[in-house]
């Protein structure tokens, strides 16, 4: 019960009415920590040493050489593969120092009073009923719904961008089944509060349904099979029911010749319909015994309003994806029920844990400069071998607690928590020392909306004065005047309503990129507010991943072409940082000028052919220093390896990934960097140039049958992905390993290496690229059809890699 416990100056900001920790902040500071930073340091020190003698090394050799050979194509491979080095110790450093101060947050969500606790309005986005399966998307909104967060407070907003019925339809049925689901929820405390992943256990090894007493949190044990069963046949209804309105869905469109949903989801007028009225009072309504179905009599039966939106598209208009998405959501729900608080899922990622929302409210209360409130990203139905790297564990658990010490994490989408007067362009507090902008006053910012610029003006009102929190509606009752503020709220989802403001540019989501999160955290952050990162056990939320490579690689490919567009634009994190701390200023600009690394590195693989092709300059540029300078690089090269590894262990030390996870991380970075990062910066280089416009490729997510946790099923469920089980991929490995050893011996020469050492690091390149040719060769046996010439390719290029590589070091 003490307050402020660890008052640093960092704390002085916690809001006054708060009088137990809600955020317990912990810098990791053990001696694993402490030594990566001196591994951190000692690698930088050898990468200097190093280029001093790499480039002092080359010039002698160039000056050296006999002027008749072509001393032009020297120079520029030299150039080219020092230049590539240059890039790659730049895109470590980059990556690495902002990792070095990581801390931890422990949120209290017991501390919390329900009385302060803030209302909050979740966005669902969905954007294709074909790609982004109905059922997926009810599950999510169930999960939404039975959260334990006050029913009153809570309101679920789900925008339907493919202006589709069956979309509507679907949320209409899951909000009926909701009435059932969430009073059952309340009453025997079930975890997770997804129907899907409680009944058929998809959830993964942690959100598994209570099946022994001494964890059961609810009222009535001894009822609760019999309620589960009952329930569990209304929600095999509901799926037979949203089914069937997909096979109608599917009629309808057959019947109409050019009637494809393509055409309608690109134009149609904007929607905007209450489905669940919020419930009317504070008190819990208590339920009756309906013993047909279950006993609710002392359950609150309360569920939280349920809004769906469709907001207008013409065609010809740009309706910037997911960002003019939420934007829209933004105003609508400002005019119906203007929460402090907003929560951004995608339609495939639940509540997991239904503390989550909870969690995210004490790290918004425990601070008011921060924004929002990132949680980790977890994924169900990812195979077990993680070949793709989907779980992205590197990112998720070093990277986001290393800016967590900084300034706070990079919003990545999906789950977030945000405070709602930061997304209208507000300064934080500290910059503002005169009160609150009026920022409502300027119509051209916000677009005229009556209605709207009120709902504004009661956020920033309830942004000073705190105690005010819970009650932000713009008008006295919700609702009151139901269709006048229907209307209104239709109206301000229309398509032209930005038109001359400044939405998407300094207020609300970012357009201009495809990936408006890192696009708009990133304004949120220039602007001096900070951000704080939510990690809960079990998981708060969880999502779906592309299982397939192709899709896999569109979306790598779609992040990559996204965060090069911000660095293309006046987002550019070098170029105007406003109060970004000077680390989180790096991290950013790792994030946005990491595809090309693509170009350096096959410019570096390619180069040492080039000179072999033109014939020009001779193999043997050999000196008399050749077996010298040859050892002392692969000197360098084994302690900058060394280093590498050393720190990569400590990495995984202090923050708890796996080794396997880390490695798989590496893999596919190898994957990406040699194809989806090549394509996002054509795809870049086009629109700088061409003014061509990047599209936006939805990801398909996996229909709730085909999605599985990670323990204990069976592989079979991988079919498609386990043609081949690793065991057996490990023999084209060693043979390939095999033949290098026999090469290597076959360069003995009277008891001597001719080129020993070049011959061993070829070797342990190679066994380094196959490693990484592993997914490969895995996606290509699954799905040969599909992503064969992408496969190909992407095989060529290491070949190539792999070949200029040995020739590169024998050319030294
Ligand atoms: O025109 C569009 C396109 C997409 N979406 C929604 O945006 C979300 C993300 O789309 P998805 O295809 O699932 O992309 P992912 O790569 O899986 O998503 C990650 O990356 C995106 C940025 O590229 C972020 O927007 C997401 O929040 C983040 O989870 C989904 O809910 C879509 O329904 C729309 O609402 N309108
Ligand atoms: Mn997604």
């Amino acid at each position: 019960m003490t307050k402020f416990c660890d008052a640093s100056p960092e704390d002085e900001n916690k809001s006054a009415n708060v009088n137990r920790v809600l955020v317990r902040t912990t810098k990791l500071s053990t001696v694993t920590i402490k030594l990566y930073r001196l591994m951190i340091v000692i690698r930088m020190g050898i990468f200097m040493l190093f280029f001093k003698w790499r480039i002092s090394t080359a010039l002698l050799m160039m000056s050296s050489l006999d002027p008749q050979e072509a001393s032009t194509a020297v120079g520029a491979m030299c150039t080219v593969s020092i230049a590539g080095e240059l890039w790659f110790a730049l895109m470590w450093v980059l990556d690495q120092l902002p990792k070095m101060q990581p801390v931890r947050r422990a949120v209290d969500i017991t501390a919390l009073d329900d009385s302060l606790l803030p209302a909050m309005d979740v966005f669902v986005t969905t954007a294709d009923p074909d790609k982004e399966p109905p059922m997926v998307t009810a599950n999510t909104i169930l999960s939404i719904l039975a959260a334990d967060y006050p029913a009153e407070t809570l309101t679920c907003y789900v925008s339907d961008d493919g202006g589709a019925l069956l979309t509507r339809e679907t949320i209409a049925e899951a909000a009926r089944f909701a009435k059932l689901w969430v009073p059952f929820c309340r009453k025997h405390g079930i975890e997770p509060r997804n129907p899907e992943a409680y009944f058929f256990s998809t959830g993964g090894p942690k959100a598994r349904a209570v099946t022994r007493g001494s964890d059961y949190k609810g009222r009535s044990w001894p009822e609760l099979a019999r309620d589960k069963r009952r329930v569990r046949r209304e929600y095999e209804e509901l799926r037979l029911r949203i089914d069937a309105l997909q096979a109608g869905d599917m009629r309808r469109r057959c019947s109409m010749a050019d009637g494809r949903r393509g055409t309608k989801a690109e134009d149609h007028a904007g929607v905007v319909q209450v489905l669940i009225d919020p419930p009317s009072s504070s008190t819990p309504q208590l339920g009756v015994d309906a013993s047909d179905l279950v006993d609710l009599s002392d359950i609150d039966v309360r569920v939280p309003a349920v809004v769906y939106m469709c907001r207008e598209k013409r065609r010809g208009r740009a309706h910037h994806r997911k960002a003019g998405a939420m934007n829209a959501l933004l105003r609508a729900s400002a005019v119906l029920s203007n929460a402090p608080l907003i929560l951004n899922l995608d339609c495939d990622h639940y509540v997991n844990n239904s503390q989550a929302l909870r969690a995210g409210a004490c790290l918004m209360l425990d601070r008011d400069d921060v924004a929002f409130a990132q949680f980790p990203q977890r994924f169900d139905g990812v195979d077990p071998a993680d070949r793709y790297a989907n779980h992205n564990r590197v990112f998720f658990d070093c990277t986001e607690l290393g800016l967590d010490g900084l300034q706070g994490p990079i919003y990545v989408g999906t789950g977030c928590v945000f405070r709602r007067s930061a997304l209208y362009g507000a300064d934080p507090p500290r910059w503002r020392p005169h009160g609150v902008a009026s920022a409502a006053a300027a119509h051209n910012n916000f677009g005229v909306s009556t209605p709207f610029l009120g709902s504004v003006r009661a956020a920033a009102l309830n942004h000073s004065s705190p105690e005010q929190r819970s009650t932000t509606r713009s008008s006295p009752s919700w609702f009151d005047d139901g269709a006048a503020i229907d209307g209104e709220a239709a109206a301000v989802v229309s398509c032209g309503y930005e038109d001359g403001t400044a939405w998407g540019r300094d207020m609300g989501w970012m357009y201009g990129t495809v990936t408006e999160d890192v696009a708009t955290g990133l304004c949120l952050h220039r602007r001096g507010w900070r951000s704080a990162y939510c990690t809960t056990a079990p998981d708060a939320f969880r999502g779906t991943v592309p299982i397939n490579l192709t899709d896999r690689l569109h979306q790598v490919l779609r992040w990559a072409a996204g965060s090069l567009e911000i660095f293309f634009s006046r987002n550019n994190a070098l170029l105007r940082p406003g109060r970004l701390h000077p680390l989180q200023r790096v991290a950013y600009l790792n994030t946005t000028v990491y595809p090309l690394t693509s170009v350096f590195l096959i410019l570096y693989c390619v180069s040492p052919a080039i000179p072999l092709l033109s014939g020009s300059a001779s193999l043997s540029m050999g000196t008399p220093t050749t077996s010298t300078s040859s050892a002392t690089y692969i000197a360098f090269l084994a302690a900058l390896m060394l280093t590498l590894a050393m720190v990569a262990v400590l990495e995984v030390r202090w923050s708890g990934v796996t080794l396997g996870e880390w490695w798989r991380n590496q893999q596919f970075w190898m994957v990406s960097a040699t194809s989806a990062y090549l394509a996002a910066v054509v795809q870049v280089a086009l629109k700088v140039a061409a003014g061509k416009e990047i599209s936006f490729k939805l990801t398909c997510k996996p229909k709730p049958a085909a999605r599985s946790g990670a323990a204990g099923v069976k592989e079979s469920l991988f079919a498609e992905l386990y043609a081949v089980r690793w065991t057996v991929l490990m023999v084209p490995a060693a043979a390939a390993l095999a033949v290098n050893v026999v090469s290597m011996a076959a360069s003995i020469e009277g008891g001597r290496w001719r080129n020993g050492p070049a011959a061993v690091l070829a070797l342990a390149f190679n066994a380094w690229v196959v490693m990484h040719l592993y997914p490969f060769a895995l996606g290509l046996i699954g799905r040969w059809s599909k992503t064969a010439p992408l496969l190909l390719l992407v095989a060529l290029l290491f070949t190539i890699r792999l070949l200029c590589f040995v020739l590169h070091l024998h050319m030294l």
